[in-house]
This record gives C-alpha cells, structure tokens and sequence, in this order.
C-alpha cells in the first residue's frame, strides 16, 4: 500500500528557540524525498518528529491519514524503518544479528530465525555490498561498512515508509551513488537528509529544503536547486546548469564567495 504521509504546521521549541517552526509537507506516494540545508537547519529534528523520538509541541503527522502517535509500537515499526544519523554500538552482536533485527516488528523478540529469514538477511547483506560479512561481528566493521548493514536491517524489515539521516554520510563516492539507488529502487517512500547536493539532485525525485527550521522550499530539485536558492540559504556562490546525462540540476561552486553577490564573484572569476 502506497503511504501518504501529511506534516501539517509542526512546531518544536527548546528553551523557547524555535527549532522546527509551522513545518508543513505532504509526500503523497512511493518516491524519494531529499532534506537538505545547512548545518543546524532542523532536519534531523524533523525526521525525529517523523519517526517518534521527538514529540513536537504542536502539530500532526499522519500516516496513511492516521496520527503517528495513535499507532502501536508495533503497527508502527512493521510500518516505519529507520536509519540513524548515530551508528550504535551493538558490539557483541554479529553482523548477520544486527540485520535480523529489522525482522522483530514482523516476529517478535524470542522467535528464532526460519530459513526463508536466513536467505533474506543474506539477501539484504549482499543487496548493501557485504555479502559474506554476516559472521563478523558490528562492532569491529569500518563506518561505511556499519551504515550498509543499518540500511540492510532496513531492508528486511520491508517498511512502507523508510527515514534514514544521512545514509551517505560515511560511505565512499561508489557507494554513495549505489546505496542511493539501491533506496530509489525500493519503490517505497523514502525521506533521508543529505548534504550532497548534486547527488539530491540526480536521485532524489523531490526536495524539502529546510533553513532555520522552517521549510524554506520544496518541489522537484530544478525548482528548489536554483542559483538564487542556494545563495540566500546556504550563502555560496554556484552556476547551476542541467547536468548532461540526466538533465537534472549540476552545481558548480564558487570558491571566496565572502559575502559577495553571485554575480561579483562570477565576473571575477571569469576575467
Ligand atoms: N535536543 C535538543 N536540545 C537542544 N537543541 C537541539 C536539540 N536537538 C537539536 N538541537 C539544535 O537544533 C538545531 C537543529 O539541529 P538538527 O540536528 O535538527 O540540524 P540539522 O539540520 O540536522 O544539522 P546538520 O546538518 O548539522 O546535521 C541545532 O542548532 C541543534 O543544536
């Protein structure tokens, strides 16, 4: 089932500074959602609103036109998976039983793993590029590595809706492109923060961009991407221009921005 997802006017203040402030979006379907801004513009707060870890002093979250906080615990998690921005500790465990934990919404704590479970986490291992690691223990696995099993224990939870803060934040170029297409195949909707904005651009369907916990934009990265945008927001200078093979916006920074109008620092540079 496809899920809609409605933010409707979300407030959150702590110590009466506004971090999130009448945030308001609709996803309305499977597809992949970019939040972007700067550092501090309330994006991971806004996905902790929309996985239950915050509760906001006012707003809704609907999910599937029900507010997220009448859902169990359970209903919640077989329909919500979540990758954090922090990778946990979870030492003793394998890597095989730290993917085995998105199976537990499904199953339960005490049920052991059934065969068919076996394949799939093997599966989901192999779908994040660590096929044969599922013995070696988390702890001990390299940044990238643990953020590729945490996107895997995702998968086998098999969610309708899945949040993830910063999945590419520790992974090489290679598997940044290729963790970013694996969640676009999903064909489920997915939200994640990302700071890359040119790869929020190629595989990203629409944007939210947030700053000073407001939503300061949102629509398809060609509405949101613009030169005026990026310099109001994020205060850099860049050429945007539609990227060959797909189309899409392509930034080029400019580097010595310092406060200078865009256009300043573009005739320098071309002189
Ligand atoms: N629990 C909290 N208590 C107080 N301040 C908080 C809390 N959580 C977040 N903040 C503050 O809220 C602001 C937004 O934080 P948030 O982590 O949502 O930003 P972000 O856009 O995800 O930033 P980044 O790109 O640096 O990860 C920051 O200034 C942060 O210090």
């Amino acid at each position: 089932m496809t899920p809609a997802i409605e933010v409707s006017n979300l407030c959150w203040r702590v110590a009466e500074r506004p971090l999130l402030d009448g945030v308001s979006f609709a996803l309305s379907g499977n597809g992949m959602y970019g939040v972007i801004g700067p550092n501090g513009a309330g994006k991971s707060s806004l996905l902790r609103c929309l996985y239950r870890f915050i509760r906001p002093d006012s707003g809704t979250i609907l999910l599937n036109g029900q507010d997220i906080h009448l859902y169990s615990r359970r209903s919640f998690a077989r329909a919500v998976a979540v990758v954090p921005q922090e990778l946990p500790a979870l030492f003793d465990l394998s890597t095989e039983a730290v993917v085995a934990m998105g199976l537990i919404p499904h199953k339960g704590w005490l049920a052991a793993d059934s065969a068919a479970d076996k394949v799939n986490i093997a599966a989901a291992l192999a779908e994040v590029g660590l096929e044969g690691y599922g013995r070696q223990p988390f702890g001990k696995l390299s940044g990238g590595e643990k953020q590729r099993a945490l996107i895997a224990r995702a998968l086998v939870q098999k969610p309708q809706f899945l949040i993830l803060d910063e999945p590419t934040s520790h992974l090489d170029v290679r598997f940044q492109i290729e963790v970013l297409e694996l969640l676009k195949r999903l064909d489920i909707c997915v939200i994640c923060t990302i700071h890359d904005l040119n790869l929020a651009s190629a595989l990203c369907d629409e944007l939210l961009l947030m700053s000073r916990g407001r939503l300061e934009a949102s629509g398809s990265p060609a509405e949101v991407l613009t030169e005026t945008m990026l310099a109001s927001v994020f205060g850099v200078c860049t050429t945007v221009k539609p990227h060959p093979q797909h189309g899409r916006p392509l930034i080029h920074y400019y580097y010595g921005y310092n406060g200078r109008t865009a256009s300043q620092e573009k005739e320098e540079v071309s002189l």
